[in-house]
């Protein structure tokens, strides 16, 4: 059979609620999502074994996004999706991915990682994993409170299996963290097994469907051969096959960081289409004394809140690709057993990982206050956008932790320049920084992302310097990094912008040679909006570390101000340019037709508080105080 996907998918009635999922209860809620998520995973079963094929193009996203309109909040099988199959593919051997990557499979699974007691400082992790060679297993064990596992997405009610990482020993000796297949519910009565204590961990202030758990193992005994053993070994006398690089494990974050970046533009295409079209419907006070209200989206600081939005979420989705594509060229260098490639890969995905989420997060609330009170509402979609967004600043890796990586990187090759030793290509400036080779400034997209180069150089200078100072003054080295982390944290975040910078200009550049003049004309201007607002957003850094003056300055803000206006009369096409639809967007301030008010009295009529004229808690507890004080 041939579909449309999204058409399909849209079809099957029971995936499209009578009653809106705000009014049902925690337990409803999963038991309704759950439901939605086994119609869905059959879909792609079929999709998968050809039973029915597709006819429209799908990326990682879209498909994704469907699945944002069904759920309203999380698939509760995200993680089994998202990061369970994956992991297995990437770290599994031929032999293991032919046993468990069956369509048909039993196994609903989970990626286990977290502890009560340790997310970020992974090496932490207290479950163990203990090779017992007379019976050929692993003993799973959770030795204390802190070291039960906390958070997996699908694990408190959904799923049956798992990939636990724990840390591996074999004969008293500590391999560190590895990561092992476990099932911990029986496949057919769906009750924990012997050994297994695993649960739901409540409410959160978003992701409420997906599920999260605790998980707990008691001496639980799996095969040997359940440990992942693409890139490491455990032989069946206990010898250990070290991974040509130790940081193999880690895999599958670094894959999730660089698909989360182009998720995260889908999040702030859905917010920006919601607030950009209200702010064509919305009406409020006029501009001119004689003038009828105007539509709020010609209040040119309504524009600066909202033309950002769209140039971001296209920000993201270039950088997203460009990153996506970069992972597959490092994986398959990797394959060949050439690992030079990963440490910058690393450094990429952590800085654009971290300031992907916090951008994303701060401007879904930048459009929900542009949508005034009405953005306020739930119906409005714009809270629920925002709490799915905020909580990837924290998972997969939380932000702060991740640009203290990327440092790591900036360090090594401002030691490098600092010492005239040879630096790539794309370090050149460091040294240019340090011979002050210093280019005249220019009030162009090019002369902007010099600009941020050399804020990169400059607070990696400073940030280095204060190291070196820290450990002059007799600090160990850890110390001195802690008490220089603020100064690293800055020059990553520099050096992230001036990386979404650089390749959303040149890309868009590029792209603009092969679509039609008027088109090329709007992404231009688009990019260019976003290099300004950013270049005035850091104005004080480019006053510190270029030699941008004050008249520049004033320049760009005049540029800046300019770009709105010509921006302005495609605002609302650009944001249906990102054709998503209604039953997807699931608001009420951003359907196509902008029957706002209409929409926000259906959705109000929908209120079990409105069931009743008068409800019955009137009778108990109102009018006994109310009627008594009368008297
Ligand atoms: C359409 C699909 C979309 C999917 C979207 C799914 C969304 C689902 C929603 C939620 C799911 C959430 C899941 C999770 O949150 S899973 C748990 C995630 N947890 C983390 O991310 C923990 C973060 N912490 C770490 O990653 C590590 O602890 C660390 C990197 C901060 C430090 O690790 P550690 O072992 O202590 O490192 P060292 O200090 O010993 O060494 C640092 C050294 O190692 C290099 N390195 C670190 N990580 C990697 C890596 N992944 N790849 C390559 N190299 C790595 C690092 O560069 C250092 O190198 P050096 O400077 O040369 O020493
Ligand atoms: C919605 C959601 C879904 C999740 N899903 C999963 C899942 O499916 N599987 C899973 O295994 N986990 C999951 N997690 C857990 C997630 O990966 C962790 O919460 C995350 O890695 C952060 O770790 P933490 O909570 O221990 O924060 P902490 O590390 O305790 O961070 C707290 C604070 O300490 C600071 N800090 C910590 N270490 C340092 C340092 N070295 N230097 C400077 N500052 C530091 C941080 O910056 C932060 O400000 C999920 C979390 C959320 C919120």
């Amino acid at each position: 059979m041939m579909i449309h996907t999204n058409n399909y998918i849209l079809n099957i009635k029971e995936l499209w609620d009578d009653v809106p999922e705000e009014y049902l209860s925690h337990k409803e809620r999963y038991e309704n999502a759950i439901k939605k998520a086994f119609i869905v995973l059959k879909v792609l079963r079929q999709l998968h074994t050809g039973n029915i094929q597709i006819t429209d193009h799908r990326t990682p996203t879209n498909v994704y996004s469907i699945q944002d309109g069904i759920f309203r909040n999380v698939n509760p099988l995200l993680i089994h999706i998202g990061l369970f199959w994956s992991t297995i593919a990437a770290q599994a051997s031929t032999e293991q991915q032919a046993e468990w990557l069956q369509p048909d499979s039993s196994m609903i699974g989970t990626y286990v990682q977290t502890e009560l007691g340790h997310g970020s400082f992974i090496r932490g992790i207290e479950t163990t994993a203990t090779y017992d060679s007379t019976t050929d297993e692993f003993i799973l064990h959770t030795p204390r409170l802190s070291a039960y596992k906390w958070w997996p997405g699908g694990l408190g009610n959904t799923a049956n299996a798992c990939l636990v990482m724990a840390q591996l020993y074999i004969n008293g000796t500590c391999h560190g963290l590895h990561i092992f297949l476990a099932q911990i519910r029986d496949f057919d009565t769906h009750k924990p097994l012997p050994g297994i204590k695993v649960g739901e961990i409540g409410p959160k202030m978003g992701f409420n469907t997906a599920d999260n758990g605790f998980l707990g193992f008691d001496n639980h005994r799996i095969p040997r051969t359940n440990m992942l053993m693409k890139n490491v070994q455990v032989l069946r006398d206990g010898t250990y096959v070290k991974p040509k690089h130790d940081k193999l494990t880690y895999g599958s974050m670094l894959l999730t960081r660089v698909t989360l970046i182009s998720d995260l533009a889908y999040q702030l295409s859905k917010a920006a289409t919601i607030a950009v079209r209200y702010s064509a419907v919305r009406r409020q006070s006029p501009i001119k004394s004689n003038e009828p209200e105007r539509q709020i989206l010609d209040f040119v600081s309504q524009q600066h809140k909202l033309f950002i939005t769209i140039a971001s979420s296209h920000v993201y989705r270039v950088v997203g690709l460009w990153m996506w594509n970069s992972h597959k060229r490092v994986t398959a260098d990797i394959h060949e057993g050439n690992m030079g490639q990963l440490p910058e890969l690393h450094a990429l995905a952590c800085c654009l990982k971290a300031i992907s989420s916090r951008d994303a997060s701060a401007l879904v609330e930048q459009c929900r206050l542009a949508c005034g009170g009405h953005g306020y509402m739930m119906a409005s979609n714009l809270p629920q956008i925002y709490a799915y967004t905020t909580a990837a600043v924290t998972y997969e890796g939380e932000y702060t932790v991740l640009l203290l990586q990327t440092a790591r990187y900036l360090v090594k090759f401002w030691r490098l320049a600092a010492e005239h030793k040879p630096l790539p290509q794309n370090f050149a400036y460091f040294e240019d920084y340090i011979k002050k080779n210093f280019e005249q400034w220019r009030n162009s997209p090019e002369g902007i992302i010099e600009g941020f180069k050399a804020i990169v150089a400059g607070k990696t200078k400073a940030a280095y310097d204060t190291l070196q100072c820290n450990l002059r003054n007799g600090r160990e080295f850890e110390e001195a990094w802690n008490m220089a982390s603020v100064q690293l944290t800055n020059a990553s975040e520099a050096y992230a912008r001036s990386l979404l910078c650089e390749v959303f200009w040149k890309e868009t550049v590029q792209l603009s040679t092969k679509v039609s003049k008027s088109l090329a004309i709007v992404l231009e201007q688009l990019a260019e909006l976003y290099l300004m607002y950013w270049a005035l957003e850091k104005h004080g850094d480019l006053l510190l570390y270029s030699t941008i003056s004050r008249n520049d300055i004033e320049a760009l803000q005049s540029r800046y101000e300019e770009l709105l206006a010509l921006i302005r009369p495609n605002a609302v096409g650009l944001v249906d340019a990102f054709d998503i639809r209604d039953e997807v967007l699931c608001s009420t301030l951003g359907a196509y037709d902008g029957r706002v008010y209409e929409r926000m009295m259906e959705e109000a009529s929908k209120s079990p508080l409105n069931e009743d004229v008068v409800n019955e808690s009137f009778h108990k507890y109102i009018r006994p105080v109310t009627m008594k004080n009368k008297l």
